[in-house]
């Protein structure tokens, strides 16, 4: 931590902190077992996955040669049900990531209370450079490697960083072809048209404006005229910016992978939605951008970080300036990050709450998909908004009655279901 010169880093590297992504989900993994008076022994059960694959994949490219790609899918814990969880391909995906993202995943089916365990997969990658054939081939190949432990009762992938519905479509395809029936409640984030369910595309980034309300009420900050920055405009965060410039919000910075932009008067939402690409790229149209970093340090009321982990840590978290500080990404606040901001009094929400309307949308997709009857959108906001309210609530509860911060919080409210699963079947 703290070393020279990582202010100059490229955001694309990583810090000596992300290499524990793992080890910090486990110190606050057993701290919330502690709190809750579990033995040592669910902590050895659940400090890991139960399961971890690692594949390599060959795949032709369009110029002939053949690519082997790695990767990875994860199953934390089935106590409660089959695993869930998303499939992200990126260049920086690696074997810990993808087990501490698994292990979230499983709390926060818990916190939103959903039938499931948690899983999660990543291939290394980077489909920025490639085709859509070669993306077609890899998505095929990567569902024939993993069959064997995935299923709509066993282990139900989704997108995330850098995958989307016609991705899913691929492997729901490929999936159905290995078992020689229509699967689809075997992924979730499929097209409408393919048996996905309305509402999903959106419900990351409306799972994060109803907790940004939540936790405005209890700031008292109101959301018409604040101001919100937002890193990351793809799936999670260009439909949140969307949303909250609706709201009356004024959106003074939004951020990709290769800069940022910044209007003290608000940014125009509707026209940079317009503008991107379909890997939530936009930046590179404009000549005055700022930085990533000097995007999070920016003077404002909310702040979303919907991009990548470890991006608010002992270096910067000082000069954070928003009240509310409310993660989309999965894992963007180091442990380190998340003392100086609770030390702060900045409200954080952290991911495993914040971000679950994701995988409790796709939870309503499996279903309808296992009846065969669909909801319309009206159907989906509304039972969405009152697991999110009821969610939020619980966990801002237990942080206030337990004096702790609400990322322990919802650790503890996140960790209860599966321990006590595991403990029902006799693992424990
Ligand atoms: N899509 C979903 O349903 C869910 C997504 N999440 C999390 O939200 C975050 C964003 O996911 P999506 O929006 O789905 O991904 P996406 O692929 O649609 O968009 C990713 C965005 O992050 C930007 N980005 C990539 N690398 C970056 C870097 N090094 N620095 C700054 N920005 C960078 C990209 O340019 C793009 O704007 C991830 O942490 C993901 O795990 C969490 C729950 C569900
Ligand atoms: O929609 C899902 O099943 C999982 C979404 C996901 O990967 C996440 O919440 O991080």
């Amino acid at each position: 931590m703290g070393e020279v010169g990582v202010t100059e880093r490229n955001i694309e590297q990583k810090s000596d902190e992300s290499m524990n992504l793992l080890t910090s989900t486990q110190i606050v993994i057993k701290e919330a077992l502690d709190k809750l008076g579990y033995t040592d022994e669910m902590y050895q059960l659940l400090k890991e996955p139960l399961r971890m694959l690692t594949v390599r994949m060959p795949v032709r490219m369009d110029d002939g040669s053949t690519k082997i790609f790695t990767g990875y899918r994860a199953q934390h814990n089935d106590a409660v049900g089959p695993t869930k969880g998303g499939v992200r391909f990126h260049p920086e995906v690696d074997e810990d990531e993808v087990k501490a993202l698994s292990m979230w995943m499983s709390l926060k089916c818990g916190i939103v209370d959903l039938p499931y365990g948690g899983g999660k997969g990543g291939i290394i990658c980077d489909p920025r450079t490639m085709s859509m054939g070669e993306l077609e081939r890899l998505s095929r190949a990567y569902v024939r490697a993993i069959s064997q432990i995935v299923g709509p009762t066993k282990d139900i992938p989704a997108p995330d960083v850098y995958t989307n519905s016609q991705i899913m479509a691929w492997m729901m395809d490929e999936y159905s072809r290995l078992r020689e029936y229509d699967s689809p409640g075997f992924i979730t984030g499929k097209p409408l048209v393919l048996g996905g369910s309305h509402g999903r595309e959106k419900a990351t980034a409306q799972g994060v404006v109803i907790c940004i309300e939540e936790a405005a009420k209890k700031r008292a900050i109101a959301i018409n005229g604040a101001r919100v920055v937002v890193q990351g405009f793809g799936n999670a965060g260009s439909y949140l910016a969307k949303f909250m410039y609706d709201a009356g919000a004024k959106v003074i910075g939004i951020s990709d992978a290769y800069g940022a932009l910044y209007a003290p008067d608000g940014l125009d939402i509707d026209y940079l939605l317009d503008r991107r690409d379909s890997f939530g790229t936009v930046t590179n149209l404009f000549e005055n951008t700022i930085t990533n970093k000097e995007l999070l340090e920016l003077d404002c009321d909310i702040l979303v970080p919907a991009a990548i982990s470890n991006q608010i840590t002992a270096d910067n978290a000082q000069n954070i300036k928003a009240s509310i500080v409310v993660e989309a990404a999965n894992g963007p606040t180091t442990l380190e990050g998340t003392k100086v901001l609770s030390d702060r009094g900045i409200l954080l929400v952290p991911d495993v709450l914040a971000s679950s309307g994701g995988v409790t949308v796709s939870y309503f997709e499996w279903v309808q998909n296992n009846q065969g009857y669909y909801w319309s959108d009206e159907e989906v906001n509304e039972k969405l908004r009152k697991v999110l309210v009821q969610s939020f609530n619980n966990v801002y509860d237990t942080s206030e009655r337990q004096n702790i911060n609400m990322r322990l919080a919802a650790y503890m409210v996140g960790v209860r279901k599966m321990s006590e699963a595991s403990r029902f079947r006799g693992w424990i």
